[in-house]
């Protein structure tokens, strides 16, 4: 295409709403009109299906579960009164707690403020949270947070190592939907641990955001937390930002949670719109299915031209592909379907894999992130009449233009500047697009039955530790794995069993092992 085509071509396309100062170029997608035209009755049941959701229809079918995210920021949406109430007022005691917490009207029992906060949370618990801390903390915020987000005991202890002057100061945040995940089970009994150590009472620190009921929820109530938040139902975790499980670490760094929630419910008002080339969503999720045949055969690099924005592609990840990554279809039909998500941050990602984009295998479409407000107040010029950002816009433009010309498409999403508004805004414009790709596809885009295949795999195998300790225990002389794997019954389990007491002897466990480590087979093992 020449120059004036392409320059057609993308006035025909642009996207922009006013309100958010928001632009959405997807000029350089290869796709055309019959492609368009092609998927526009899969659009109208898209919207249509939307349109169910956003009613209350059970969008969940496996799990027999609402979706209710877009409630969130516009609670008169929800199906009932009660529901739109228990939105607002607890926006409310969010919004009430934060400026207690900040005043010091709530205060730790030996210090006059909180000073930090610990937030221990996994997935759809930790990603949005982390995200936005990194997008929107200000310099000297009034907390300033901290995460624990595995069950790695060297990962927790340097978090509690740098802490460890300031525990009688610090929060914690203990975030589970569910309420029964391990990892942020694990990381608060070490958290707790730590407190006691210090002859602090947790309990005083702790606040708990899980769905009434749950295990956490229980802990949180027998041992007084000093507050709990309600998750609800109806929100998936990859979609939680907007509830408590991202209002809460928001609101006590002192980010605007109400202009968070504003520009989301602005995007979704704009993909809302039955219209798909009026709709950012529903382009955004049109390109997609046409970079990768509606198969996922095209991986999706994400690159803000900002350092704040740099956790974005990590959020997406899960967003997109726990969302999308699906073997069955609605109809119970085996697809395989999913795009995969990567990316952290241009111009830095141009000095490290952007040479594999441009040049080697063309498996992947590009979205760019621009931010149009270089900073705050005015800029160096690093060479006459231009400044870094100049020559951050320039890096983000160039290399738009050599993939282009090298057939490699891309979108380009541009923001005004990061701000609550905008990073609501783009939240929501991502669990749009991926609500409609799910239905253009038809999938389930709100289960994720194949995590819990690795989840019980991971509960046998702590089984079978217990087994192979037990069998251990009981002999005098050190044992094969053949020996150790037949009296625990658990003959095919043998290299599991292998890899499970080398385990507990790197960690001084009180697993003797011996002989030539090369060969499993050879090594004798006893408790020592
Ligand atoms: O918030 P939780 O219930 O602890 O869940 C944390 C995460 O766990 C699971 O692995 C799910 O696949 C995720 O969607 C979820 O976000």
């Amino acid at each position: 295409m020449d120059a004036t085509a392409l320059w057609q071509r993308y006035q025909k396309w642009l996207y922009f709403h006013e309100g958010l100062g928001f632009y959405l170029d997807v000029s350089r997608m290869g796709f055309d009109d019959d492609f368009f035209e092609k998927l526009q009755p899969s659009f109208d049941q898209a919207f249509a299906d939307m349109a169910e959701l956003e009613k209350g229809a059970i969008a969940n079918p496996d799990e027999e579960r609402m979706v209710g995210h877009y409630w969130l920021r516009n609670p008169d949406l929800a199906p009932t009164p009660e529901v739109t109430q228990e939105i607002v007022s607890n926006i409310e005691k969010i919004e009430v707690f934060a400026e207690k917490i900040h005043t010091g009207a709530i205060h730790p029992p030996k210090a006059p403020r909180f000073t930090d906060i610990i937030s221990i949370g996994i997935g759809g618990s930790a990603l949005g949270p982390q995200f936005v801390a990194q997008a929107l903390v200000t310099d000297y915020p009034p907390l300033a947070i901290h995460f624990i987000d595995n069950s790695d005991p060297a990962g927790i202890d340097r978090v509690l190592t740098h802490l460890r002057n300031r525990l009688s100061s610090t929060l914690v945040l203990v975030i589970s939907k569910s309420g029964g995940t391990p990892e942020p089970r694990n990381a608060m009994l070490e958290v707790k641990k730590a407190y006691s150590g210090q002859n602090l009472d947790f309990a005083q620190y702790a606040i708990a955001i899980t769905m009434p009921g749950s295990k956490l929820s229980q802990v949180g109530e027998s041992e007084g937390w000093l507050a709990h938040f309600p998750m609800y139902d109806w929100v998936g975790g990859r979609t939680s930002e907007m509830s408590a499980v991202g209002l809460v670490p928001a609101a006590l760094q002192g980010i605007d949670i109400g202009q968070m929630l504003d520009g989301a419910k602005e995007m979704d008002d704009a993909t809302r719109v039955p219209d798909v080339k009026n709709n950012p969503a529903a382009l955004l999720a049109l390109a997609w299915h046409y970079a990768g045949n509606g198969r996922g055969e095209k991986d999706m690099v994400v690159l803000p031209y900002k350092d704040s924005l740099l956790l974005f592609s990590r959020y997406l990840q899960q967003l997109v592909m726990e969302s999308l990554g699906k073997e069955k279809d609605l109809d119970g039909n085996i697809v395989h379907q999913g795009i995969a998500v990567y990316g952290n941050k241009g111009s830095t990602d141009q000095h490290a894999y952007v040479q594999q984009l441009r040049d080697g295998v063309a498996n992947f479409f590009l979205t760019f992130i621009e931010v149009l407000e270089d900073r705050k107040g005015s800029s160096l010029e690093v060479e006459p009449g231009t400044t870094s950002g100049d020559y951050l816009s320039g890096f983000l433009q160039g290399t738009r233009k050599a993939l282009y010309e090298n057939q490699r498409d891309s979108i380009t999403v541009t923001i005004p500047q990061v701000n609550p508004r905008t990073v609501g805004a783009l939240i929501a414009l991502y669990e749009r697009a991926v609500g409609f790709y799910a239905s253009l596809v038809n999938v389930n885009a709100y289960h994720q039955p194949g995590v819990e295949a690795g989840k019980k795999a991971a509960a046998a195998i702590l089984e079978l530790q217990k087994q192979a300790m037990s069998v251990l225990q009981a002999e005098e002389n050190p044992l094969s794995l053949e020996e150790i794997a037949s009296k625990a019954g658990a003959s095919e389990d043998i290299e599991s069993i292998y890899i499970i007491l080398r385990h507990l002897h790197a960690n001084g466990r009180g697993v003797v092992m011996e002989g030539n480590f090369a060969q499993p087979s050879s090594l004798k093992f006893s408790i020592g």
